[in-house]
């Protein structure tokens, strides 16, 4: 590892949906399970890239949208406590980490790393999961679209969720499947790499990120020191 720069250890951020864990087939089953009650054909995994990434709220309004069915504040709420009540009491589902993630996580905790989550998810779906998939207790800091007063693309959601780990964005990087990844990172001016198995509606390469790694047996002390600023 180069030599200390800072006090803070440098920092991986990731996002959860589409890039630490496969959630596509629970978020897909559960949103169905609310949407059918108000007679909506469900959806499939091919419409997910579509739904997700900034929210349940949005996933419910965008599923609305692609039916063309109106949506009131009313039935919206209800749809949230469905979608909620049910993607809550069946995690971790068929839900897992992509192929790799842990020996990633073990080599570069080994040379002084840290991680954190920044996802749109509620706080409370994302640190159940991942106390589910006993994966809570790796990151320093999980926040969620809910924990602050604004969600990526929004700087502050990663530069605060940077701050809550204890991290400093000199020495930080995020790591994501989609915009809204790649815009937080911009806005807060942290680099970023992007992996292409996730939840992206558009080839992530037209996203421009920095970097973009096929696997996370490519993210090494090598890239991420090459791309932090500090
Ligand atoms: O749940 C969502 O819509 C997005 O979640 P993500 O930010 O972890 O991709
Ligand atoms: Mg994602």
């Amino acid at each position: 590892m180069s030599a200390d720069r800072s006090a803070s250890a440098p920092l991986i951020v990731f996002d959860l949906d589409g890039t630490l864990i496969d959630t596509a087939h629970d978020l897909v089953d559960s949103l169905n399970h609310a949407v059918v009650q108000a007679g909506l054909e469900p959806v499939t995994y091919d419409d997910l890239t579509f739904l997700v990434g900034s929210g349940a709220k949005a996933m419910i309004e965008r599923t609305f949208a692609l039916r063309e069915r109106a949506l009131s504040e009313e039935e919206l709420a209800f749809q949230m406590k469905e979608f909620v009540a049910h993607y809550h009491a069946h995690m971790p589902g068929v839900s897992r980490p992509y192929d790799g993630l842990m020996d990633a996580l073990d080599r570069l905790e080994a040379e002084g790393y840290a991680f954190a989550v920044c996802t749109n998810k509620m706080e409370k779906l994302a640190k159940t999961l991942l106390s589910e998939l006993k994966l809570d207790h790796r990151f320093k800091a999980i926040t969620g679209g809910d924990s602050f007063d604004v969600r990526k693309p929004h700087a502050e959601h990663l530069l605060g969720t940077i701050r809550l780990a204890g991290g400093d964005p000199v020495r930080a990087v995020m790591v994501g499947d989609s915009l809204n990844d790649i815009l937080a990172a911009r806005n807060a001016k942290v680099p970023v790499i992007a992996v292409p198995f996730g939840y992206s509606d558009v080839p992530i390469a037209t996203l421009d990120p920095d970097v973009i790694i096929q696997g996370f047996d490519e993210l090494t002390v090598t890239l991420v020191e090459g791309l932090m600023a500090g």
